[in-house]
């Protein structure tokens, strides 16, 4: 056979698998874009061109939901094609008429301000020809708030038509996604977008629920897709004035509070992170529970409640911390049960053993204070902006000084047991009374007595009787005074036993 025979049949042979490939593209296409193939592949580009022409003429015809659901349709049967899906997907990026920007609440580990911005505008789209709302009533207010519940949203600026869709990531971090013609760019990320977030921020500023964040178990940031925090809105009644506790030192904790909050310029000048630690030290049912809460609805600021033992490692602390949002209170309660606080920032000897080095490498794979410690120190201070910090403990003592030097925790708070002056305002509190004969005794007595707040608050708020207000008193000067007789016969007993050990 000549030259050319070979060539002419290796041609042949090329057609006949092209031809027969192209049969199969044209049954798996079915009649939607069978007529648009052409004879050969330098076509396809040009054919889905046509294609999205098509497309985008529907587009103009077809409102909202049904253009996407069009377009949709026919780019998933492209895409049903394995042998040009990367052509087809480099082409109809090329030529796509539209554009799309995501934007995912946690992004890079962090919170992602313009999402929540983003979300409180959409929700707020509010008219008449929206379909699905939300409606609810928070406390304290007495109209109810609706809310914009669609998946997905029309809107339009500067007669410009904008797409915003709800969307689930594979890694299960909520995210938008918005969708806008070309055209448009200038318009959609330049004004639109700030005008959006400003608008979202705003919105977000006039209505500011105060939120409670709680961490879910690391176990379900994967499995469940759940997300690393939960929350809902923050309603506890508690505020400093009902907050029992001596009036000046009152006065000095709002203080520095209400100057953190403004304190942007003077941190900035002592080029320090604008962070604030606080750490609440007394015995069970002091109040430092309730001072969160009266700090949280002081500020303005949601609170982060940090459940340190369902989280395995610092990884996932950091991971944690650094997906809170600013302007929060970030709370470890019970720091002493919920850290391993022994040893673990001791210095390290030369002579270690196997079984010492081995043991430190499991602290290594768990949370640690210094994992606590790195993060305030370090990340944090890049970070960590418009956050407040608040440790709680029923032993002082127990802790790392690591923890509690000055500069992490900026303040040390004392919750103590119910003296007068803080009966005071319990009594002002529960009963409504500024002043009542039994004060004096009761006085007397709180001096005597280790009695907590919760304590003298249960009494006051049980009513003996008919004799009202009285009642309630006369019952807590009961419980004082058998306080004071058992206190009494436990030292008596304690210095017999001390004297039995001599
Ligand atoms: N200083 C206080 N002022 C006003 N109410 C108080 C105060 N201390 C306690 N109470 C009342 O007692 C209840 C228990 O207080 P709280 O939970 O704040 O104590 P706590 O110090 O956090 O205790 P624990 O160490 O057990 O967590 C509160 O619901 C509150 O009503
Ligand atoms: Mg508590």
């Amino acid at each position: 056979m000549s030259q050319t025979g070979v060539i002419k049949d290796q041609k042949l042979l090329l057609l006949q698998k092209k031809k027969s490939k192209r049969n199969l593209i044209e049954i798996l296409m079915g009649s939607i874009v069978k007529p648009l193939l052409g004879d050969n592949l330098t076509t396809i580009g040009s054919n889905i061109a046509g294609l999205l022409f098509i497309i985008e003429t529907l587009r103009r015809y077809f409102p909202g939901q049904l253009k996407v659901t069009i377009q949709q349709l026919l780019v998933n049967a492209i895409h049903r094609l394995p042998f040009f899906k990367k052509c087809a997907d480099k082409t109809l990026a090329y030529f796509s008429p539209y554009a799309q920007i995501r934007f995912r609440e946690i992004e890079e580990y962090r919170y992602n301000y313009a999402y929540s911005a983003i979300k409180t505008y959409l929700g707020a789209q509010v008219n008449p020809q929206v379909k699905n709302l939300k409606g609810s009533q928070m406390r304290g207010r007495e109209s109810l708030d609706f809310k914009r519940d669609d998946d997905k949203v029309e809107d339009e600026y500067e007669g410009a038509k904008m797409w915003w869709e709800d969307l689930k990531s594979t890694d299960g971090v909520k995210m938008c996604r918005l969708t806008f013609h070309r055209s448009n760019w200038e318009v959609v990320t330049g004004a639109y977008l700030s005008y959006v977030v400003e608008e979202g921020k705003s919105i977000e500023e006039k209505k500011k629920t105060v939120r409670i964040f709680m961490n879910n178990p690391s176990s379900n940031w994967k499995l469940q897709m759940k997300h690393l925090w939960s929350s809902i809105d923050f309603e506890h009644p508690a505020t400093f004035d009902t907050m029992a506790m001596d009036p000046k030192k009152k006065d000095e904790i709002m203080s520095d509070l209400l100057e953190f909050r403004e304190g942007e310029e003077y941190y900035k000048k002592i080029g320090k992170a604008w962070k604030r630690g606080y750490l609440l030290h007394g015995p069970p049912g002091t109040g430092k529970s309730t001072m969160i809460a009266a700090m949280a609805n002081l500020m303005s600021y949601s609170i982060y409640d940090l459940e340190l033992t369902s989280i395995e490692n610092n990884w996932e602390l950091k991971k944690l911390l650094l997906a809170t949002s600013s302007k929060s209170i970030i709370v470890i309660e019970d720091i002493d049960c919920s850290l391993d606080l022994t040893g673990e920032r001791g210095v390290k000897e030369d002579h270690q053993s196997n079984a010492e080095i081995k043991r430190e490498k499991k602290k290594e794979n768990s949370v640690t204070l210094s994992g606590l410690l790195n993060f305030i120190d370090g990340i944090w201070s890049a970070y960590g902006q418009k956050r407040i910090l608040v440790f709680t403990t029923n032993h002082l003592g127990k802790l790392d000084q690591a923890l509690i030097r000055r500069g992490r925790m900026d303040m040390h708070i004392e919750l103590s047991y119910c003296r007068f002056e803080a009966f005071k305002i319990l009594a002002k509190n529960y009963l409504n009374l500024d002043s009542h004969p039994l004060f004096g005794e009761i006085e007397t007595l709180l001096e005597e007595t280790n009695m907590t707040p919760a304590d003298v608050a249960e009494n006051l708020m049980v009513k003996y009787g008919e004799s009202g207000v009285d009642g309630s008193l006369k019952g807590l000067v009961r419980a004082l005074e058998q306080m004071k007789l058992n206190q009494h016969s436990n030292e008596q007993q304690k210095e017999i036993e001390y004297l039995t050990k001599q």
